[in-house]
This record gives C-alpha cells, sequence and structure tokens, in this order.
C-alpha cells in the first residue's frame, strides 16, 4: 500500500510533453513572477557578502479525511504575503505573519515554479549555485511541491526542464560550450548515500581551496535531454529510504537531493570553465515523535531528521539576519552540503509547505515562526465560530519564566489546572487538537524558546549600540582635547604677538568668522556693543538688515569665549542675554511667544531646534492647555529639559535678531 504510493508519486510526475509545453507557455499567471529574488548583504563571519533565502508559504488544500475532529481549518491565507493563524492563546485573535511570498491553496504548480524557482534558473547558466528546498511537516506536501504528479509536475521537472530550454536557447556567437550533468543522493540518518549507486557507502563531504563543497566518488552522469534525466532520475527515486508513519503513509525519512550542474566552457583559449549548481531538496518532514508513534528505528531517523532541520532552520535564521555572526553550516550534513549554495552569493529559495488541518497546528506554528520574516497579533475573530470562545487562561511564557521557570512547583500545579480547563466541555469542539495539555506544553515550550532567541537578538544589537555610543563619546572627547590644545597655542601666540590680539588658529567650526575679526578689528569690537546700541533706535525688523555681520561675530563668542567691551574675554556664555538690549530682548520673546500660540505645524518647524516631533508636541500641549502665558511654559512640554529651552531661547532671539 505504502510502496504504492510513492511509486504513483514517482511515475506521476513524468510528464506528457504536450502537456508540459503547453502549461509552461503560460506566461498569464507571471504576477507572483515579480516578486524576484532579494538580495541583501550582511556579514558571514568574515567580509564576504552574504544573500537571504527567500521564503515562500505553501498552504496545502485541507483534506476532510484528515480532520477526523471535524476543526475545520486553523490558518487562511490573506493576500500573496500574509497569512494567519489562530493565536493559541486566545482563539478571538489571529497571529498575522508575512513571507516574501504566500501560496494559497489554491495555487497551481504553475505558479509556484513560476513566481519561487523560475527567476533562480538562469544564473546556473553565469557560474553562479542555487538552491530551491521544500521544508515543513510531515504530510504537509513537500513531495507534492517538488515532485508532483503527471498532472501537476513539480518543481523538480519543472526546473530540470527549463534548464535544458535555458542551454539551448544560449546563442552560439556568445562562445560557450554547456554541458549538464546530474547526481542524486540523500542524506539519511546524517549519512550521504549515493542515490544513482546503490548499495554506496557513506560518502564524505569535502571543501576545495575555493570553498566549493566537494563529494568524492558520487556518481556525476551528463545528460544530454530531459528524457534521459527522467531515465536516471525515476529508479534512482526509489532509492530512496522511506517507511510508513502514522501520519503519511509513505514518509520520507531522508533528505532527498538532487544536484544539477551546468559547466560552461569558452571555445576560444584559454578554454575558461565556469559551473554553476543547483541543489533541488525535498526535506525529510519535521516530526513530532508523540503523533508519529515512531519508535526504534524510527525514532532514530526522526532524531536525526529533526536535528539537520533545527542546523538548517539556524542556517537561514542567520543568513537572514544583520546581527548574526557566524553561519552554523557545519553542524549537519545537510547544511555542510549545500554550504556553497545556500547563502553566500548563491540564489536560495524555502518552500514551506503547511497543512491546514487543526491536528498540525502546532506543526504549522514552528514552521511559520522559523519562515517568518515578521509576524503580528491581530485581534480580530478567525472564524464566525472563534468569537465566542473564552480566553485560554494561559498565562504568559515570559511571565512564567519570570516568576522561576517551567519547572517550580506552582507552575506544573498551573499546568495541572490549566490541563483541566482544556478538558472543559465548553471547549467548542474546533479547539480539541489546540487545548490537549501536550500540545499546550510544547506550544509554551516553543515560545520560551523564541523568546530567549529574540532577547539574545536585542542583548547583542543592544552590545553594539553601547559600542557606537562609547566610540562617538571617545570621538567627542578627542575632538574637546584637540580643541582645547588648539585654543592653548593660539593664546600662546597672541602673547607673543603683543599688535596681534585675535589668535591666527583656525578651525573647521568657524573659519569664517575667524577671517572677518583678523581682518576688520575695530568694527570686532563695534559688534559687541554697537548693534546693543543701534537696537535701541531701531525696531527688530530694521535691525536685522544692519546686522548680520554683528550677529555673526556674536553668534561665535557666544558659542566660546565672549570678549567684553574692556577686551577681557570671558569663558563663560550663561550672560549672553544680559548683553542684549532689554526691549530687543522682549520683542524678540514676543514674537517667539506668539509663534509658539497661533503658529501652525509648518511655523513652529520654521523655529529654531524645533523638529517634527517637537512641533506636534508643542500642538498637542497647547490643545490641551491652552495658549502658554510666558516663554518659560515651553518647558513644560515633553522633552524640553531646563538645558534644552535655554538652548531654544538663544538660537531663537539671535535668529529673531539676524533676521
Ligand atoms: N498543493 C496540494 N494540492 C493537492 N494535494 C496536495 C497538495 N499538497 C499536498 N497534497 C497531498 O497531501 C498528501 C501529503 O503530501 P506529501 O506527501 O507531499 O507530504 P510531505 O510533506 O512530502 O510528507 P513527508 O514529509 O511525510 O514525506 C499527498 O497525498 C499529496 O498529494
Amino acid at each position: 500500500m505504502s510502496d504504492l504510493k510513492w511509486r504513483m508519486y514517482i511515475f506521476a510526475y513524468h510528464i506528457v510533453e504536450s502537456y508540459f509545453d503547453k502549461s509552461t507557455s503560460n506566461t498569464g499567471l507571471l504576477f507572483l513572477g515579480t516578486n524576484m529574488a532579494q538580495r541583501v548583504a550582511t556579514a558571514d563571519g568574515g567580509n564576504k557578502k552574504t544573500s537571504r533565502v527567500r521564503v515562500a508559504v505553501r498552504l496545502r488544500p485541507y483534506m476532510g479525511k484528515l480532520d477526523e475532529k471535524n476543526e475545520g481549518l486553523c490558518v487562511r491565507g490573506l493576500d500573496s504575503q500574509n497569512l494567519e493563524i489562530i493565536n493559541w492563546r486566545n482563539a478571538t485573535e489571529t497571529v498575522k505573519y508575512h513571507f516574501d511570498v504566500f501560496h494559497g491553496e489554491q495555487t497551481t504548480q504553475q505558479e509556484v515554479f513560476l513566481s519561487s524557482v523560475k527567476p533562480v534558473l538562469p544564473h546556473i547558466l553565469n557560474g553562479q549555485n542555487a538552491s530551491v528546498f521544500a521544508y515543513g511537516p510531515t504530510g504537509a506536501g513537500k513531495t507534492h511541491t517538488m515532485l508532483g504528479s503527471s498532472e501537476q509536475p513539480g518543481v523538480i521537472p519543472r526546473a530540470v526542464r527549463e534548464v535544458f530550454k535555458l542551454v539551448k536557447a544560449k546563442d552560439e556567437g556568445e562562445g560557450w560550450e554547456y554541458s549538464i550533468g546530474m547526481s542524486y543522493l540523500e542524506i539519511y540518518n546524517e549519512k550521504v548515500l549515493d542515490l544513482l549507486s546503490p548499495g554506496s557507502q557513506d560518502l564524505p563531504i569535502r571543501e576545495d581551496k575555493d570553498k566549493n563543497i566537494l563529494i568524492p566518488g558520487l556518481t556525476h552522469t551528463t545528460i544530454s535531454s530531459f528524457s534521459d534525466f527522467d531515465k536516471h532520475f525515476i529508479p534512482a527515486s526509489l532509492n530512496r529510504t522511506t517507511a510508513s508513519t502514522k501520519l503519511n503513509q509513505r514518509s520520507s525519512r531522508s533528505h532527498a537531493i538532487l544536484l544539477i550542474k551546468v559547466v560552461r566552457t569558452q571555445r576560444a583559449l584559454s578554454h575558461r570553465q565556469q559551473t554553476g549548481k543547483l541543489y533541488l531538496v525535498d526535506l525529510a518532514g519535521s516530526e513530532d515523535n508523540r503523533r508519529t508513534g515512531n519508535q526504534g528505528i524510527r525514532l532514530k531517523e526522526s532524531g536525526a531528521i529533526n536535528l539537520s532541520l533545527f542546523t538548517l532552520s539556524k542556517v537561514v535564521d542567520s543568513l537572514n539576519s544583520a546581527t548574526a555572526v557566524r553561519v552554523p553550516y557545519r553542524d549537519s550534513k545537510l547544511t555542510r552540503l549545500l554550504q556553497d549554495s545556500l547563502g553566500g552569493s548563491a540564489h536560495s529559495v524555502m518552500i514551506t509547505n503547511i497543512a491546514p488541518e487543526y491536528k498540525y497546528y502546532f506543526d504549522t506554528f514552528t514552521a511559520l515562526n522559523f519562515a517568518a520574516k515578521s509576524k503580528l497579533i491581530v485581534n480580530k475573530p478567525f472564524t464566525r465560530e472563534t468569537v465566542a470562545v473564552p480566553v485560554l487562561p494561559v498565562k504568559r511564557a515570559r511571565d512564567d519564566h519570570e516568576a522561576g521557570g517551567s519547572d517550580s512547583e506552582p507552575h506544573k500545579k498551573k499546568q495541572k489546572e490549566k490541563g483541566r480547563e482544556m478538558n472543559d466541555s465548553s471547549h467548542p469542539a474546533h479547539l480539541n487538537s489546540l487545548s490537549e495539555p501536550s500540545v499546550m506544553d510544547r506550544l509554551i515550550a516553543l515560545e520560551k524558546l523564541m523568546m530567549s532567541c529574540q532577547d539574545k537578538d536585542r542583548s547583542s544589537m543592544l552590545k553594539d549600540v553601547a559600542q557606537s555610543r562609547k566610540e562617538i563619546q571617545e570621538l567627542k572627547e578627542k575632538q574637546r582635547e584637540f580643541e582645547n590644545k588648539a585654543l592653548l597655542l593660539s593664546r600662546l601666540a597672541g602673547e607673543k604677538l603683543s599688535t596681534k590680539q585675535e589668535p591666527d588658529f583656525k578651525n573647521n567650526t568657524a573659519p569664517l568668522q575667524r577671517k572677518q575679526s583678523i581682518a576688520s578689528k575695530p568694527n570686532k569690537q563695534r559688534a559687541v556693543v554697537q548693534p546693543l546700541q543701534v537696537s535701541q533706535l531701531q525696531p527688530l525688523q530694521q535691525l536685522a538688515v544692519v546686522k548680520k555681520q554683528s550677529v555673526c561675530v556674536k553668534k561665535k563668542k557666544l558659542s566660546g569665549h565672549v570678549e567684553l567691551p574692556d577686551g577681557k574675554e570671558n569663558i563663560m556664555e550663561s550672560s549672553w542675554e544680559s548683553q542684549l538690549d532689554t526691549s530687543v530682548l522682549e520683542q524678540s520673546r514676543k514674537k517667539i511667544l506668539q509663534l509658539l500660540n497661533s503658529g501652525s505645524l509648518k511655523e513652529l518647524k520654521s523655529l529654531q531646534q524645533i523638529g517634527d516631533k517637537k512641533a506636534k508636541l508643542i500642538l498637542g500641549w497647547r490643545e490641551i492647555h491652552g495658549d502658554f502665558t510666558q516663554l518659560e511654559d515651553l518647558g513644560k512640554v515633553e522633552g524640553m529639559t531646563e538645558k534644552r529651552f535655554s538652548s531654544f531661547m538663544k538660537a531663537n532671539i539671535l535668529s529673531a535678531m539676524g533676521k
């Protein structure tokens, strides 16, 4: 019985030529194809550029026969990138996930191929590597996606055919000759086995000096056409290790890896050669042994499968995370073998297969959390029936953690109580699978694991921020040191040259002001005193015309050291207001107050040191408290410290005078 299903798969994918030609020429379905592989540079240990693994999720159609409790769907698609799954903590909520691509249950094999796989294939002909792999729980549709059937051929036959098509379309004039070859292997119980040469021993995985991954002893067969490929592939597929589990009668117990190699050789001297590799991988299903009923050898297989899938998830996570330092390729044979075709300069696509039935909830939730770029809890019911479902009385895992970990007695007691509540008959039937205590325990454990990972990410980010702050601080100190030295030097120089009262030190912060003051010393002196005297006689607007230069000089003094009328220098700057004419000061203050009370967002932003956020805060304050009675009220606005207020005043009064 089980063999029959597998043989059906193998022979079913065998494609009727005319069908295939017809289906691939249908470009009307290319709408998803615009989502081409994004390449985001991240650090990969050294300075090598790595590209993101593009993640697509495919939801298999609902199968009534797999839903013994008649619970319905627990997950559904929203659009071409988003889906939602019921929140196990609160059935009136859903958790929304975002992916590069989402393929709903109606998506055809051709659409999956066109959007997720076809775009990466041309790279193989240019000597680059790529990998496409189907990931997900057992029974969720990985083999269907990768292999398919005669009516619905999957990724493997379509991709191989496309590679031949691309090579055929190559213009002879380009001067390259192409040859296509294949290898086919499985990783079973952490052993690399050659499917084209059954009975072979565990093969070693090596790396050459150019970091290419090699498997010495692996059969590599040149293929000249698609039917040639078929001739080798079909019998080899039957060598794959599969077995019957409770969840899938013909469950893949190994990772099947098909390698298509395209070698192109330059016709002219120096006969340069480039090799592009395409890995098409049908992974074994991630499994929960409590549900598969695995024992003995099945349990051992399952341990190996889960371990390598866990490593794969860590690798994908590291490649897609900007903060990861090390990509753990070497932690499993699967990832070691894919190392030169996953991340790095390779083009990688992961198709995560999920099933919609409640009995797959835990597996689906786990797979989504592994694959998701982001998720969001949405406060709305998933189905009409779930609206009435009471909130699951589960304490937040983080609270549990903070309260002493899962092993503490109170926690265990709570778990028991939880279990009792879950079994309460008041819960609707469709939550049965979810509310099983064992599922609950695993969900809580999963959440804890995820939180601890997030915490780790956060703490490494915080470390980075702290480091940057430290560096900025050090730079600031250096700059201060440099300025003090320069100041000292300039003073010394000033003492030496009695005729030259102005230091000849120049720095980048105010070179123009410095030049001005040296050139016209008398004006400079007037700049401190005269404007204030002039301004007593003139309204503020007129003053503005006169004062361009003097304000400029004054600004310099206020930010550095102030020269008093008697020629002495005063390093303190707190007395800047006292040097201004009181009526001018008053006018400026009035003007600013008026603007604060009646200015629009744009007008507020025209004030010095008021950005978009501050302007909005001012508007908000005005709305709640009415007009500012005095400028000092500004200190009551959020974020306006005493220091900021005085700096705001100085900048705006000087600016008002300078206009
Ligand atoms: N998109 C789909 N459309 C129609 N049928 C599907 C789809 N996906 C999966 N199926 C069906 O669901 C069943 C399980 O799928 P499949 O064998 O591909 O799962 P799997 O993930 O490869 O499982 P395992 O990891 O145990 O090998 C099969 O009968 C398959 O035909």
